[in-house]
């Protein structure tokens, strides 16, 4: 909320989030500019940073250490440029060479992952109103960093590596290789500067690297790959909330990382082909092991056997499929029986594949169901069980699970988690991680100096999940939004549509047996998502939108959220609170307004998005993350600032500051006239008086209709009775 009221709470009339907001709206645009540009046929340079040494140290399994050769922002002889009192002026860095890239890529052997950074609009004008409030607060956040992080958000996208010239495309048209839409310095018209350099890792990195330069102009610095992930990993772990969950017989549960004490743990990649390092610390870690049995051979092997035409389309094939018809179970080899002496029940999978050995099985008689369920389980059983003895071999207990192979999909993570739990007796945890997929390129991002991302902690970053700004592996899941009035639009069609755009692909669980320990791996409800990248990674906001609010004691401590809404009852109850108070909501967003019919059709889609978010939220509690109540009235402020509504309450906070300011003479000539103590306790009753006015309580509510809060204040202090005293003071 812009804080501009005298004597009233944030408006949310819920307990207070200890945030106050400084940026405004994400008005993310993919607007692609035409194709193709202007290319210079300059030299093919690819620069080598990445030693022989060291790629050797990686393959040989000996200790790698991150690359020291990092650009740095050159400030010397900064100078702003034009009118001092411009609200955002260019800064003018002449001794800085155009090479600082927002955006690094980990190009795989199936997919390419980006990580980008956009600036936030009017990033400087916040900036300076940020220390301007902090200077009068007398706080300061400066100390805590040594160099400012970028003012902005990180995107995750991805594309098929096949469809290389798709992701040229986008980085084009978002001019990623030139710093982003919002670089000062970029026109159309201007030459490629023949020193830009984007961090990539990966295979690709090297394989594309002449690509890059034939067409985007760009040489390709190179990270290791190993390097990238466990960077990506750690920064996670220690930055986002988040991040890691346990999935166990359809159950996540979040897990917070303790920064002191994440180290050592084993990190398993499971990409085309699957990677496993022990990590012992900050660019400390050593590939232990892999397997060439990973998401490649699911995809490639799953493909050939069953016709489908897309990954997504054979994971959701799996959700129908019995692998019993295809799995040969101990009980199929003991007639029924277990084999109770070595711990195997008759349902645990004694050959995976085993019954197409049958003479009368041609590959037409197996359903294609039941050749996806097999083969997942057979990938996921065998990569969990090498994890575990790798993790056994290093005396590790934790193991966290990464890789696009995993994609969120419950059965996957079930059979991970059941095989260390099977095989280590309990005694190894295996997580996973909400951006699995994204380690290496976030990775090679932090590789580039002076963004301040190593110093951020898990407070200073925050997520949102803007509605339909997803634009994943070439495909749009939700539109391509340009503009504002395509997000409203979009919001329109989703509505006549039903919620087939973006709500999540039901599924049936699957009845399957043969894991060997649970009957039936099932998930949570009824229904499963595949596809938990499309709305389950949202974006990283640097400088978040809400602020920590500067004068907590210890912000790291602070846990805004009094309400735990993995409680089915309370979820559902404050559910229902936010549904019925969404119209009023509505009302007093389009009248901040000024009450126009753009604000009336911006209301609506707001309306529309935030509950499409209730629903997928209601669906899956844990789809963004744990979830708290300050979480989800974050979540509705944000919503609000998606569809421009940068202060709902605004006019509200007008008119109550016009009538407060006109009481105030009298109301400190009435304190003024009391003697000390009487004063002092007036003061404290009036301040938590304030503070309990409550716009979620449709009590407060329906009284506020009644007159203006500075009423409701002095007849508080008259005739209410509190329920709350001041014992002592
Ligand atoms: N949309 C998709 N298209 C293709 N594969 C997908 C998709 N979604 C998930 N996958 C799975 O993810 C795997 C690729 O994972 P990831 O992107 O982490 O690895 P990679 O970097 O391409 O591979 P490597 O690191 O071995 O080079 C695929 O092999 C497949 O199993
Ligand atoms: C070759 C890489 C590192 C490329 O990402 C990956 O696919 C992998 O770890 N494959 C497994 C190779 C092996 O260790 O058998």
């Amino acid at each position: 909320m812009e804080s501009t009221a005298l004597c009233f709470a944030p408006p949310t009339g819920l307990p207070i989030n200890f945030k106050h907001s400084i940026n405004p709206i994400d008005t993310e645009s993919y607007g692609v500019a035409k194709w193709p540009l202007k290319f210079n046929n300059s030299e093919k340079v690819s620069k080598e940073t990445v030693t022989e040494e060291r790629e050797m140290a990686s393959a040989t399994g000996n200790s790698i250490h991150r690359s020291s050769s990092r650009p740095q922002l050159d400030l010397s002889g900064a100078a702003i440029q034009g009118n001092f009192e411009e609200r955002d002026p260019t800064i003018l860095l002449p001794n800085q060479s155009d090479d600082i890239s927002h955006l690094a890529l980990d190009i795989g052997g199936s997919l390419i992952k980006l990580v980008y950074f956009s600036r936030h609009e009017g990033q400087a004008a916040n900036d300076r109103r940020k220390k301007s409030v902090e200077a009068r607060l007398g706080v300061s956040n400066g100390t805590r960093r040594s160099y400012p992080i970028l003012g902005g958000r990180l995107h995750f996208v991805k594309f098929e590596t096949t469809k290389i010239n798709e992701c040229l495309d986008f980085i084009y048209s978002k001019q990623l290789h030139r710093g982003g839409m919002d670089s000062r310095h970029w026109h159309a018209e201007a030459p490629n500067n023949e020193n830009a350099v984007i961090k990539a890792t990966g295979g690709g990195a090297h394989k594309f690297a002449d690509l890059f330069k034939d067409r985007l102009g760009v040489s390709i610095e190179k990270e290791d790959e190993m390097d990238c992930l466990v960077a990506g990993a750690n920064f996670l772990l220690k930055a986002i909330r988040h991040e890691a969950f346990t999935h166990i017989e359809g159950q996540k549960e979040f897990v917070q990382i303790d920064p002191n004490d994440l180290f050592p743990y084993l990190l398993v990649n499971i990409g085309s082909g699957v990677s496993m390092i022990k990590v012992d610390d900050d660019g400390k870690c050593q590939r232990v092991s892999g397997t060439n049995v990973g998401g490649g051979t699911y995809w490639g092997l799953g493909r050939l056997l069953t016709k489908c035409k897309s990954f997504d389309e054979l994971l959701e094939l799996s959700q129908q499929g019995d692998n019993r018809t295809i799995d040969m179970l101990v009980g199929d080899i003991y007639g029924g029986m277990n084999y109770s002496k070595i711990g195997l029940s008759a349902s645990t999978i004694a050959s995976s594949f085993g019954k197409a050995i049958s003479e009368d099985k041609e590959l037409e008689d197996c359903r294609p169901e039941d050749i996806s369920l097999s083969l997942l389980r057979m990938i996921s059983y065998n990569i969990g069980q090498i994890s575990y003895l790798n993790a056994l071999r290093f005396g590790l207990k934790r193991i966290f699970f990464g890789g696009f192979f995993i994609r969120g999909h419950a059965y996957t993570m079930d059979t991970i988690s059941f095989a260390v739990h099977f095989w280590s007796k309990g005694e190894t945890q295996a997580m996973f991680l909400r951006h699995e997929g994204f380690l290496g390129a976030l990775g090679a991002f932090m590789s580039y100096d002076k963004h301040g991302l190593d110093d951020l902690m898990v407070h200073q970053l925050v997520e949102r999940f803007p509605m339909g700004a997803s634009y994943i592996g070439g495909k749009i899941h939700g539109p391509p939004l340009g503009n504002l009035n395509e997000k409203i639009s979009w919001m329109e069609k989703f509505v006549q549509k039903g919620t087939e755009i973006i709500a999540p692909v039901p599924m049936a669980p699957p009845g399957t047996t043969g894991l060997g320990g649970f009957e039936v791996p099932s998930s949570k409800g009824d229904t499963l998502r595949s596809d938990a990248s499309n709305l389950n990674i949202g974006v990283l906001h640097l400088v978040p939108t809400l602020e920590v609010f500067p004068l907590l004691a210890d912000p790291k401590m602070y846990e805004p959220n009094t309400i735990d809404l993995s409680d089915h009852g309370e979820l559902e109850y404050w559910f229902t609170v936010l549904s019925e108070h969404l119209p009023d909501l509505v009302d007093k967003a389009v009248a901040s307004e000024g009450g126009t019919d753009d604000a009336k059709r911006r209301g609506d889609a707001f309306a529309r998005a935030f509950s499409a978010h209730l629903a997928r939220l209601m669906e899956e509690p844990a789809a963004y993350g744990k979830l708290g109540l300050a979480n989800l009235l974050e979540l509705r402020e944000e919503c609000l600032r998606e569809f421009n509504f940068i202060d709902a309450y605004r006019t509200i906070k007008q008119r109550e500051n016009e009538a407060s300011l006109a009481v105030l003479p009298d109301l400190l000539m009435e304190l003024d006239s009391m003697s000390e103590e009487p004063r002092l306790l007036t003061l404290i009753e009036g301040v938590l008086a304030a503070n309990i006015f409550d716009w979620g309580s449709r009590a407060c509510v329906d009284l506020y209709h009644k007159g203006t809060i500075i009423e409701i204040y002095r007849m508080s202090r008259k005739k209410m009775q509190r329920p709350w005293r001041v014992d002592d003071f």
